[in-house]
């Protein structure tokens, strides 16, 4: 997985709770360019870096979720490609492996499609197919997707606040987050995070509540990471905990990300976000799930389409490598689920906000994009 070195990260990122953290960056060094990640398995007690030198390493850390999170896997795709074409790898070769290092969240295969088609056509305007410079067209490419997307996050953030003023007036409230949507999965602050980040920022949020989310724990071990740098008042919970938070009173609104998010507005999220929405509806709260257009399907039909990924069992028959269930244990451990439209209060995007959700409403919100478009090789 490429190579490892410890760092602290600069004061600046440490010590400044509005500095965003460095998820991912393009390095230069004369030995030739590299992408840097901030790997997210070592977080919170460590904080490592990863310097991937070639494809295999970022598919690697793709399916470790060394790098994850939907935005930013379209990011790293789209680096991928770069580093690919910059290296003089096999460039084909490279979007295909990216794109397929992960199969739910559609930003992936969007962004590594994204940096191919700007590398073809590069090579094929370019007198004789310069690649050199139809890797730069590439890597420009990679950069203006993760400048639309740290864009799309601050929007997210200005149209969940409002959502949250006009359902919530008043202010005070608390809200309930699963697995992980901070700036470790965005080239921003991230998406729901970021709207839970702007709620303490004007003095709305009274408490975050923080769903530890097994059997990976993005929510400890990530959620957790970032509320504390803001310096915002958190909770973390067990997952079996949200029903009695409920039950008490304590859930105003719940917000999520998004993996995909199909045209007809049913929405693939961290698995246990399903029973959250079942959870809101009986007890009359808003679910709010915040992601940016990157992350809507139009050519996935309903969520029965969406391929939930499977994941290996020993993530959830062991902890920190200490077995917690006999050896041999099977272990059913699907990565995300699927939540209709019909639970979902309100989707946002950086375009606004659908609410209710509607296949029309959502469609008016998304930039047209090719069918399918996490299609690679189209
Ligand atoms: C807004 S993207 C964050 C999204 O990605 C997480 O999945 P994973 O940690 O497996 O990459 C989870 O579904 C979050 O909601």
């Amino acid at each position: 997985m490429g190579d490892q070195h410890v760092v602290t990260l600069a004061n600046d990122s440490k010590g400044n709770p509005d500095e965003p953290l460095p998820a991912l960056r393009w390095e230069e060094p004369p030995e030739g360019p590299v992408l840097v990640l901030l790997d997210q398995t070592r977080l919170p007690g460590e904080e490592v870096e990863l310097v991937c030198t070639d494809v295999p390493a970022l598919v690697e850390a793709i399916r470790g979720l060394a790098v994850r999170g939907a935005p930013l896997l379209g990011i790293a795709g789209a680096y991928g490609v770069a580093l690919a074409a910059v290296r003089g790898y096999d460039v084909d070769e490279a979007a295909e492996s990216l794109a397929h290092a992960r199969p739910t969240a559609v930003n992936l295969a969007y962004g590594v499609r994204r940096a191919l088609a700007a590398y073809r056509a590069a090579l094929a305007g370019s007198a004789g197919g310069d690649p050199e410079r139809a890797a730069s067209a590439a890597l420009a490419e990679a950069r203006s997707l993760h400048a639309e997307d740290k864009e799309a996050s601050a929007a997210m953030a200005r149209h969940g606040l409002q959502l949250l003023a006009e359902l919530l007036p008043g202010g005070g409230y608390q809200i309930l987050t699963h697995c992980n949507t901070g700036a470790l999965v965005s080239g921003g602050e991230g998406t729901a995070f970021a709207v839970a980040l702007a709620a303490h920022r004007q003095g709305q949020l009274r408490r975050l509540w923080v769903d530890e989310t097994r059997p990976l724990l993005q929510g400890a071990r990530l959620t957790a990471y970032e509320a504390a740098r803001s310096g915002m008042a958190y909770t973390l919970l067990t997952d079996n905990a949200a029903g009695s938070l409920f039950a008490a009173g304590n859930v105003h609104a719940v917000i999520i990300g998004a993996d995909r998010i199909a045209a007809d507005g049913s929405v693939a999220n961290k698995v246990g976000s399903y029973p959250l929405a079942v959870l809101a509806r009986y007890h009359n709260v808003p679910f709010i799930v915040v992601a940016p257009t990157t992350t809507v399907d139009q050519g996935t039909a309903d969520g029965s389409s969406i391929e939930i990924e499977q994941r290996p069992g020993h993530e959830v028959t062991e902890s920190t490598g200490n077995p917690v269930a006999p050896l041999g244990t099977q272990a059913y451990n699907p990565a995300f689920d699927i939540t209709p439209a019909a639970l979902i209060t309100a989707i946002v995007t950086e375009n606004g906000v659908v609410s209710p959700v509607t296949p029309d409403a959502l469609a008016a919100l998304c930039p047209s994009r090719a069918p399918g478009h996490d299609q690679v090789m189209g």
